[in-house]
């Protein structure tokens, strides 16, 4: 922007065709703009806004990237002047204090996190913020399913199949256009990519994009035999064939014992009757791991493949209008062969109890991101927000809340970096034995504590933090899909029960006070 102007010149545009204003020292031209404003002309014809400098009143009323989106409307900047805000650059950090875990924090130290795990990141955090959060909030808006070329993107780089974990399924795989090898790829990349998604502010689409593969398909890697893996892994981490995990119903949520959806045995296969509910994905499924019911009471699970029989209603829920892909299943007189069976000889639920504990890690690593988030938010505002000629900052009440905030996502951070290094050491029958109490006790705290920071939130950000669009639309919109992650995986009240009840299996039988 080569044009330079003088205040003085600045100030001879103020009438509604001929409107200039000064932002950040930088010049802009509103004459064709300011009938269209959605804040309406008055305001910008304000004597100490037209032709003058309004970066505070600017600031107080506007995103900061409200300037990048008009941004052919800058004519110049002021002479001798240099704009103070820096663009933000795609895959940078946060310069605010707390904005980042501490192993991202300068002068900090990890044993967890290598420098594979910095460039990772950085490369993560550039695709989230470059190619999916536009999508993301577009879809956001018009609840659509997220665009074919983001899942083809996500399949490119291989970020659908990193989702899923560390495994198998990853061998021979070029991820992230190469940026680290299969061997280094651990649970703490996979912990990266969970809490960078949290950055799209978008938490329905955000399980549109891979909730139905990250539950639903490592059961197939797993427990399916050679051939049927082979096919299902290929066609759903190509992005071509989705898979979800049908469990839930109507009937019965986490309770899988509860479970309606029959299977009766054929002499080739299974015939499978019943409904299921909430099951994330499954409106573009086209494979759907199932938990039914067989005749004897046992648990058998399934691979059904979308077809006869087969049909899914989509449900509206808090967190996503319809980007999550959340539906009713129906399975009228479906029929399975037998080679769809999954750990044939083991008792299907086990298969599913498995698959819970991973599901709760990747719920509590986003809810805690998301928390933090919410922080920076709040931390920009109560700083350049003025109430009564004082910035909302020098108020003892929200300063509390901003401790409270951060004690809470910094103790939960510490918490899922510990379980996500026991992860890493740990075979996956001694998780199940060790770490399914501990996922559990943290999911349930961390989602306690992102409704107290929501509700913490919007005391700060007042009518803004209720309101879709402008200032306090990402506080808006944590508080209102917050609760997926508190019920999702099993609700907080079962989690800590379960928990316990694992802790007094495990009470020596003679211990007294
Ligand atoms: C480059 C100049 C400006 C542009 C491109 C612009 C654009 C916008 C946009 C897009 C909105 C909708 C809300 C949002 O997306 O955040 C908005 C709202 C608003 N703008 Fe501006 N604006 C500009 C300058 C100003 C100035 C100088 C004032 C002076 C007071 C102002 C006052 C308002 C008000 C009062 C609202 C409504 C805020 C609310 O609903 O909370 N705008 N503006």
């Amino acid at each position: 922007m080569s044009r330079k102007f003088s205040r003085d010149a600045v100030a001879q545009h103020t009438s509604p065709g001929d409107l200039w204003v000064i932002i950040d020292s930088r010049v802009f031209d509103l004459s064709s703009f300011a009938s269209l404003h959605p804040g309406g002309l008055s305001v910008l014809l304000d004597s100490e806004i037209a032709g003058q400098d309004a970066t505070e009143r600017f600031f107080e009323l506007h995103r900061t990237e409200v300037l990048d989106r008009y941004a052919r409307l800058q004519i110049g900047t002021v002479e001798g002047e240099q704009p103070q805000m820096k663009p933000h650059v795609p895959g940078s950090l946060s310069a605010v204090p707390y904005a980042e875990p501490s192993w991202l924090s300068t002068g900090y130290h990890s044993p967890y996190y290598k420098e594979h795990h910095h460039r990772f990141r950085a490369a993560v955090r550039k695709f989230v913020e470059e190619v999916v959060f536009p999508d993301a909030q577009a879809r956001e808006l018009d609840g659509g399913r997220p665009s074919q070329h983001i899942f083809d993107e996500m399949a490119r780089l291989n970020l659908t199949a990193m989702r899923v974990g560390p495994g198998k399924h990853l061998q021979g795989r070029v991820l992230m256009d190469g940026i680290i090898s299969v061997e280094e790829f651990d649970a703490f990349h996979e912990l990266i990519i969970n809490q960078e998604f949290s950055r799209i502010h978008a938490r329905g689409y955000s399980d549109g994009l891979a909730g139905g593969t990250i539950i639903g398909l490592p059961p197939v890697i797993n427990f399916a035999q050679p051939a049927l893996r082979e096919r299902i892994v290929e066609d759903t981490l190509s992005g071509k064939k989705p898979i979800c995990l049908a469990v839930t119903e109507a009937f019965a949520g986490s309770d899988v014992q509860g479970l309606r959806c029959r299977a009766t045995r054929t002499q080739d296969g299974w015939i499978v009757n019943g409904t299921k509910k909430w099951i994330t994905n499954a409106m573009w499924a086209h494979y759907f791991t199932v938990a039914c019911k067989a005749e004897n009471g046992e648990i058998v699970v399934l691979v059904v493949e979308r077809g006869e029989g087969v049909q899914t209603r989509p449900i509206k829920t808090a967190y996503s209008s319809s980007s999550a892909g959340t539906a009713f299943v129906t399975f009228d007189n479906v029929r399975v062969p037998l080679t769809n069976q999954l750990g044939a000889g083991q008792p299907g639920l086990n298969i599913i109890l498995a698959n819970f504990n991973h599901e709760r890690w990747v719920l509590t690593a986003a809810t805690i991101a998301g928390q933090r988030l919410i922080f920076e938010e709040c931390f920009k505002w109560a700083t350049q927000r003025k109430v009564f000629g004082k910035s909302l900052s020098s108020q003892a009440v929200i300063r509390q809340k901003l401790a409270a905030m951060i004690s809470r996502f910094e103790s939960c951070q510490s918490w899922i970096e510990n379980i996500t290094f026991q992860m890493c050491r740990m075979s996956a029958k001694e998780q199940a034995r060790h770490l399914a109490g501990q996922m559990a006790f943290l999911k349930m705290h961390s989602t306690r504590a992102s409704q107290a920071t929501a509700a913490d939130a919007t005391q700060i950000f007042g009518g803004r933090g209720i309101t879709q669009t402008g200032m306090g639309r990402f506080i808006e919109h944590f508080h209102r899909t917050l609760l997926i992650d508190a019920v999702g995986g099993g609700a907080e009240d079962v989690l800590g029960d379960l928990g316990v009840r694992q802790a007094m299996r495990n009470m020596p039988p003679r211990v007294r006070l």
